[in-house]
């Protein structure tokens, strides 16, 4: 046995697995904070007097300049001069993917703003979490995701929860609203849900398809070039909607009064980038489907924050969703756990090998 590689390999690995685990829970947390806050502030936008819903779709990714920050401090603390001299990152094909998936989001999130103007934040984070059904199916489809059957389960779970809060959607339909606009508002964000899958799923395909390995830059970057395309997707219906002249007017009425409306709207575009930095964080340090299974997963504790600051109502059928998003997210959970932990014993079987190949024969070489 060789002491020497052995003892190399494997702080190594516990480095690399210590680092994916820190950024996978960062980013956990960036995506928690960013999609309980953000869609708390989109609906007070809307049940105060907001009615732009293309305004509301452009917040989500408008906060990106945000981004040129880390992208600054990479680039001038970077010592390689190759990438010193050269500020881009991005392969051609990772930028045009990049911007086809920002787009695809812009679209994304007009139909989520238009769901989130008609349906409480409650019913439409669970209709939302169908979205998981979706990436699922992409996911096999696109990027040929392996399923266990523990994983087929949360699915299966996470999106049952969806399906009895629409089967019982008639003791929700707020105040002053009709029912057409009730079903128009399930029915956009069923449809969002859908583009949200494939937006993720895409964005992985791309990724693994560019052969880049992902370095914190190149999140930084692609993250960037999303937010672009699709914040300007939203500009343009804006500026031909004079939505941006809109704004002071629509200020001067809201509910809350003008002041609270910048906070609302400005408070929004923050969160919402968090969401948005937090969900491609995590997409391109883990997968499309464990992105969908935890925003699925977020669902239960947007409801809670929902029912605390904006007074909607919990009955039973949320109650049941919720424990079906719990119930199914542990599944998955645990799928993850018992598959690890049968890899570890294959690694440690081919390691034990290794070593007595390595007695028998007394030389360096491991294989
Ligand atoms: N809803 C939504 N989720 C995202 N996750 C990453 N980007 C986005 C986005 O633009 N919209």
């Amino acid at each position: 046995m060789e002491p020497s590689a052995t003892t190399h390999k494997i702080p190594h690995n516990h480095n690399h697995n210590h680092n994916k685990t820190f950024l996978i829970l960062l980013n956990c947390l960036l995506l928690a904070v960013g999609q309980v806050g953000g869609p708390i502030l989109s609906r007070m936008y809307f049940l105060h007097g907001g009615t732009r819903k293309w305004l509301a779709a452009w917040s989500v990714n408008s906060g990106f300049p945000i981004l040129l920050l880390p992208i600054a401090i990479s680039h001038y603390t970077n010592t390689t001069t190759r990438r010193r001299n050269n500020p881009f990152v991005l392969t051609t094909w990772l930028f045009c993917s990049s911007a086809v998936v920002g787009i695809l989001f812009g679209a994304t999130n007009y139909f989520y703003s238009f769901g989130a103007s008609y349906l409480p934040v409650s019913v439409n984070s669970l209709v939302s979490s169908s979205q998981l059904a979706f990436t699922a199916l992409f996911a096999y489809l696109i990027v040929k995701q392996n399923f266990t059957h523990y994983s087929i389960n949360a699915v299966v779970l996470m999106t049952f929860g969806s399906v009895i809060l629409g089967a019982h959607m008639d003791g929700d339909i707020p105040e002053g609203e009709t029912k057409t606009k009730y079903v128009l508002g399930f029915v956009m964000t069923i449809a969002a849900a859908a583009f949200h899958g494939f937006s993720i799923t895409a964005l992985e395909f791309a990724q693994r398809k560019s052969g880049v390995a992902v370095t914190f830059d190149v999140a930084m970057h692609v993250q960037f070039v999303v937010s672009l395309f699709a914040t300007i997707f939203c500009t343009v219906p804006m500026v031909v909607n004079r939505d941006f002249e809109a704004l002071s007017g629509e200020a001067a009425e809201f509910g809350l009064g003008e002041t609270k409306y910048y906070v609302v709207v400005f408070g929004a575009v923050i969160a919402l980038q968090v969401m948005v930095i937090g969900s491609l964080g995590l997409l391109l340090c883990s997968s499309s489907l464990f992105t969908g299974l935890v925003t699925s997963l977020l669902v239960p504790v947007q409801q809670v924050f929902a029912v605390i600051f904006l007074r909607e109502g919990f009955n039973a059928e949320k109650a049941l969703a919720l424990a079906l998003c719990l119930w199914g997210f542990a599944s998955h959970l645990y799928g993850g756990y018992k598959a690890s932990l049968k890899k570890k014993k294959k690694n440690d079987d081919v390691e034990d090998y290794g070593d007595d190949e390595q007695g028998a024969k007394s030389s360096g070489d491991h294989a």
